[in-house]
């Protein structure tokens, strides 16, 4: 890489840059932003500024053991995930620190093994099959709105709204699915939940070799929660033999953190439009004239336009997955540049969001405007990631967004609580570390 002019932090031994990136990043989560500001490329990544700086657009740091090579241009993101998505994939260091709640599903899968899986998964995202989810997110998104509802006649005025995005897409999940076992299917996600906060613990220590071994506090937890979870899903897929290819592919993690992401786009959604009364307001008549009583059917989805520049919005600034992490298993180019087979190409999905250079002086502040427009450069708006490898969620969980916000905004005026404390934090994914506290008001029918 020195040789094709691109530098990097010096690494240590064993450890490589992973501790200058965490004491920076320590540093900069400590306390809390003092405003609402949408600034937070400094905060979530300070070392890809001060790498960025340093050594240009182009710089290589080593995650421990790994070297990877951090991409911002574009066209090679977009040329390198297009074109190289069976050539490249999941490093042995992502998929080990999160095989324990994502397992060995589509989302960790490499090669052929991945592209087998993929096949299997993708029709249940598609078409009619897709369609026919709605129903269940109408009727989870009922509940949710009940227990809101009951939440505000028992005198509370405020409430933590992360809790119930969490729970709905939870239940939404389950019962998709699930189906019938779907009782069975929360209590996985709640175990889940718990592994996943003790893999986040255990995969800090990653990079030494061994550490997988130890018999920590965290890795024994581990090891009770997995076999609680695999006995549950064990017993669900024997009642439903005729899912047992599909319960292997999608596997469970996928559907955890699928559930995961779902829920933080809602969150930051409703904090987003809590505190920008003018756009709530716009969507909120955009809600009420295209679907009379405030329940979209699938068909009226479409329409919801300004409701999706909304979610576009929320996604370019809070994207859930604030990095995207590939290695090469073959000796690639990709524009200018050789990448020898090992190395990990490292996208700041983030960093690329809020870049002045690809979105204006306004790069950091709310508006959703800026989508109205359908001329897109591609590679600078990566949610979902992009070509083969993208999320095969992705339409679901635009669908689920939809309604859930347009049943949400018929039914209640909101706007961001005093409490609210704003700290978007990377926990695997960006979280707003206190929840988002709003203040609601229901509306007449
Ligand atoms: C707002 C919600 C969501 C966001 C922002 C999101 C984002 C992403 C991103 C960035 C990737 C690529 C990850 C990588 O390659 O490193 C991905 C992959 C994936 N997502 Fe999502 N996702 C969301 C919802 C969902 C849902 C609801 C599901 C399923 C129920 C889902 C299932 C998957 C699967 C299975 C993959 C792996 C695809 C593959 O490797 O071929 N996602 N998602």
């Amino acid at each position: 890489m020195k040789m094709q002019g691109i530098l990097g932090p010096k690494p240590h031994f064993l450890t490589g840059n992973i501790l200058d990136m965490s004491s920076l990043v320590s540093k900069t989560t400590s306390k809390d932003m003092k405003t609402i500001t949408h600034d937070i490329v400094g905060r979530l990544l300070p070392h890809f500024l001060q790498w960025s700086t340093q050594y240009g657009k182009r710089f290589v740091y080593w995650n421990g053991n790994e070297p990877r090579l951090c991409l911002t241009e574009t066209k090679l993101i977009k040329e390198f995930l297009s074109k190289y998505s069976t050539v490249s994939g999941k490093s042995w260091q992502q998929r080990q620190g999160s095989k324990n709640f994502i397992g060995g599903g589509v989302l960790m899968a490499n090669g052929q093994d991945w592209y087998h899986q993929r096949h299997i998964v993708a029709p249940a995202f598609m078409g009619d099959r897709l369609k026919g989810y709605a129903e269940n997110m109408v009727e989870c998104t009922k509940e949710m709105l009940q227990s809101i509802e009951k939440a505000l006649e028992c005198g509370q005025i405020e409430v933590e709204i992360g809790e119930y995005m969490t729970k709905v897409t939870a239940d939404i999940i389950s019962r998709t699915v699930f189906g019938k076992s779907y009782e069975k299917g929360k209590k996985i996600f709640n175990l889940l939940t718990l592994l996943q906060s003790h893999c986040a613990q255990a995969s800090r220590h990653l990079s030494i070799p061994g550490s997988r071994f130890f018999p920590s506090k965290y890795n024994k937890e581990i090891k009770s929660l997995k076999l609680e979870v695999d006995t549950l899903l064990m017993e669900i897929i024997q009642s439903r033999k005729d899912c047992v290819e599909i319960g292997r592919s999608i596997s469970y993690g996928n559907d955890l953190l699928g559930h995961e992401t779902s829920a933080l786009l809602l969150t930051w959604t409703i904090m987003l439009l809590a505190s920008n009364p003018i756009w709530q307001q716009k969507v909120r008549a955009e809600v009420n004239s295209v679907c009379n009583g405030g329940i979209p059917s699938v068909d009226q989805l479409s329409k919801l336009t300004i409701l999706h520049m909304v979610i576009n919005e929320s996604l370019r600034l809070y994207p859930p997955a604030s990095v995207l992490p590939r290695m090469a298993f073959e000796d690639i180019m990709v524009g200018d540049i050789y990448i020898p087979k090992g190395l990990s190409i490292w996208i700041p999905v983030l960093a690329i969001h809020h870049s002045e250079k690809l979105w204006g002086k306004d790069a950091n502040e709310f508006n959703p405007e800026r989508f109205s427009s359908k001329s897109f450069i591609p590679g600078r708006f990566l949610p979902f990631a992009s070509g083969p490898r993208n999320c095969v969620g992705q339409t679901f969980a635009l669908m689920e967004a939809k309604i859930i916000l347009a049943m949400f905004i018929s039914r209640f005026s909101f706007i961001i609580s005093e409490n609210y404390r704003h700290a978007p934090v990377v926990v695997l994914t960006i979280k707003p570390k206190y929840g988002v506290q709003v203040c609601l008001k229901p509306l007449e029918p």
